[in-house]
């Protein structure tokens, strides 16, 4: 059976019939707005913020805006089928929460990777937990319940570090490798850089190293009893800079799906097509790295071309469901949500991730109801038209 995610509408029209008010905003303005505002303001800075003056950031956000989409009649869309069949798993739906490094600190109790892994387990959103977490991949995964979860590698310069990492995320049951390429360096972010705040640095979200035998037999104390000789080890192998020529060695580190996330340009992705990895995930980390380039969904079109047929992530700058639906049409195979979810969980814990999850689901469905596009496949390039003058 397919979910009508449209229904979350008719829910809380009768809730609110019944005297039970909606409890959160309806819209990501909203949520943002709120979220800043009940965030410690060093970690609000850090996940609202980009890099320079965050134009690639906005760029993102207002690429979605130059498409629209065709409406058509009398198709009798009455029943949509939002699944997706992504490495022989079938997903209720196309979206995916994207990894968030300091997520855990984004709920008031500080476990908000394992409160994210339980919206996953409630909607079947897979999610990609990052390797930068405050609590162990071990303990994340626990919660997913029967919803599939990928493992987002930061791959460290300690090659021994790397395999551990890999081989901790298969033995906790995770189904996919993600290996992010644009961060093995920090990008020049003037929010943090004006409060001299770095999360990372000051301890946190670093329980996937703390955790770890390599890890931790590199260091000359146990990393409770010197936090900042802790911290400083880590920033002193957190970023290798990959090349090419590293591809078949990390493809040699496991057999399950591996994807690339940060691959823009068509001859990157044919050139991961070629080394054998199994998807690959078109983004700019949401504008936080380089400022001044280009819109991720501008780059879509030809990593879609290029990928010839392997799976295509794609997230930054997805604010809505019509943003769903748009990137979908472009190709995208599954979209992943960042920024949005974490205001989500800000403002109402696992259940305000669950909102915002079903909102976006909901607006998505109910846009290929409205104008006649009942099923993903119906969803093409040819569904979309660039807005004139824009
Ligand atoms: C606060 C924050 C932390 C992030 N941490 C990670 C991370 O640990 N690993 C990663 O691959 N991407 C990370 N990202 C990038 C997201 O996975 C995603 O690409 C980005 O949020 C998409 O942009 P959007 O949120 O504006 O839509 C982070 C993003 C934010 C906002
Ligand atoms: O903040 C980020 O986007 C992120 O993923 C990160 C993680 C570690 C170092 C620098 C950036």
């Amino acid at each position: 059976m397919t979910q009508q995610f449209g229904d979350y509408q008719l829910e809380i029209y009768f809730n609110a019939l019944f005297g039970v008010q909606p409890q959160w905003p309806m819209a990501f303005a909203e949520w943002e707005a709120k979220a800043l505002a009940v965030l410690p303001p060093s970690v609000a800075s850090y996940v609202a913020g980009g890099a320079g003056d965050e134009f690639t950031q906005r760029a993102n956000v207002s690429a979605f805006e130059r498409w629209g989409l065709y409406p058509r009649m009398m198709v009798g869309a009455t029943a949509r089928d939002l699944t997706v069949d992504l490495f022989g798993m079938t997903l209720p739906s196309p979206l995916f929460l994207s990894p968030i490094g300091v997520i855990g600190l984004c709920a008031q109790d500080g476990h908000g990777d394992l409160a994210t892994a339980r919206a996953a387990a409630r909607t079947g959103v897979p999610m990609v937990a990052s390797t930068l977490s405050n609590d162990p991949m071990e303990d994340v995964a626990a919660e997913f319940g029967d919803t599939p979860g990928f493992f987002q590698l930061y791959t460290p310069t300690d090659r021994d570090l790397a395999e551990s990492l890999v081989h901790r995320a298969e033995a906790a049951g995770f189904k996919g490798i993600v290996v992010t390429l644009d961060t093995w360096i920090t990008g020049w972010r003037p929010r943090d850089l004006g409060s001299g705040s770095f999360p990372q640095l000051r301890g946190h979200a670093l329980a996937n190293y703390t955790s770890d035998p390599v890890f931790r037999a590199r260091l000359p104390h146990a990393p409770e009893d010197d936090p900042r000789a802790t911290a400083m080890h880590w920033a002193g192998i957190f970023g290798n800079p990959l090349t090419w020529e590293d591809l078949p060695w990390l493809r040699s580190l496991t057999e399950l799906p591996l994807l690339l996330k940060g691959l823009c340009h068509p001859e990157d992705v044919r050139r991961a097509r070629d080394a054998g990895v199994d998807g690959v995930y078109c983004s700019n980390h949401g504008g936080r790295q380089a400022n001044g380039g280009l819109a991720a969904l501008d780059a879509l079109p030809g990593v879609v071309e290029a990928a010839d047929g392997l799976p295509v992530l794609f997230d930054s700058g997805v604010r809505s469901g019509a943003d769903v639906v748009k990137a979908l049409a472009l190709g995208a195979t599954a979209v992943g949500v960042g920024r949005p979810y974490a205001y989500g969980l800000a403002l109402g814990g696992v259940d305000g991730v669950v909102h915002v999850l079903r909102s976006l689901l909901a607006e998505a469905d109910l846009i290929m109801a409205v104008d006649g596009y009942p099923r993903l496949a119906d969803l093409t390039p040819q569904a979309l038209l660039p807005r004139p003058g824009r």
